[in-house]
């Protein structure tokens, strides 16, 4: 079984993922982490992240990068979104998303474009979402809690700016797939959003095994 997770910076998809990837017993793939490597590429090498040139050859990346912490800050997030705009960027991560995808038993991958470009013919696909303002406050506990200060204003504005740079670009902007179930974790519990997400799943799975 395939499952597509989609959704906005923060919204828990991530969570729902991880969590989903241990009732299924399925290996995970957050595909954000392949966007941020890039762009701690780019920064550590000085680069400039709206040259799709500097990005590209940023891809390149040495796999222990994707374990780094430094790659879940908020600066790497901002510039993951500048270099994930590139079209020869995302073809540079393509194949590597679509193989683990189609690995044989089934996988989980959360991201912007899973359902609509990475898996089109997923078994199941979410697309999670909360308000801006929920998501930062989360994210904002998130990197108090790492030890990093920073003011919730200034997180709602890296959020927001994410999601404009996100859903306006041309190539595989971050859009709910028309056959996404949306699940909006605003005021649900991660117990009770992990819950609805499974019963998606399920319905998704009884939907493709009778039609
Ligand atoms: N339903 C929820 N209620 C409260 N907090 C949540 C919920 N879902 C996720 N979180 C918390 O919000 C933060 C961001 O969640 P995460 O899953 O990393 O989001 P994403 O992968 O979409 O960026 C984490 O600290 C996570 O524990
Ligand atoms: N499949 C994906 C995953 C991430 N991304 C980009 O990478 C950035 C970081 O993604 P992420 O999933 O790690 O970010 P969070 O949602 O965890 O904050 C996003 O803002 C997108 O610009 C993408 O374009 N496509």
């Amino acid at each position: 079984m395939i499952i597509a997770v989609d959704g906005p910076a923060a919204s828990g998809k991530g969570t729902i993922a991880r969590a989903l990837a241990r009732h299924y017993h399925l290996p995970h793939l957050d595909t954000g982490l392949l966007y941020r490597a890039v762009a701690a590429t780019v920064l550590r090498e000085d680069l400039k992240p709206e040259r799709e040139a500097d990005a590209v050859a940023s891809c390149g990346f040495d796999d222990l990068l994707l374990a780094d912490e430094y790659l879940r800050t908020d600066e790497v997030g901002q510039v993951a979104s500048v270099v994930s705009a590139h079209p020869l960027v995302r073809a540079a991560l393509l194949q590597r998303q679509k193989r683990f995808a189609l690995q044989p038993g089934g996988a989980i991958l959360d991201g912007r474009d899973i359902g609509t470009v990475i898996a089109p013919n997923a078994d199941a696909k979410l697309f999670v979402k909360a308000t801006p303002t929920i998501r930062a406050q989360r994210r904002h506990a998130e990197l108090k809690k790492h030890g990093v200060m920073v003011s919730l204003n200034k997180v709602l504005a890296d959020i927001r700016a994410r999601d404009e740079r996100d859903t306006k670009r041309s190539e595989a902007p971050l859009l709910a797939a028309p056959d996404a179930a949306v699940l909006d974790t605003s005021f649900l519990s991660i117990e009770s959003a992990v819950q609805k997400a499974i019963e998606f799943v399920e319905k998704q799975r009884a939907a493709r095994a009778t039609g």
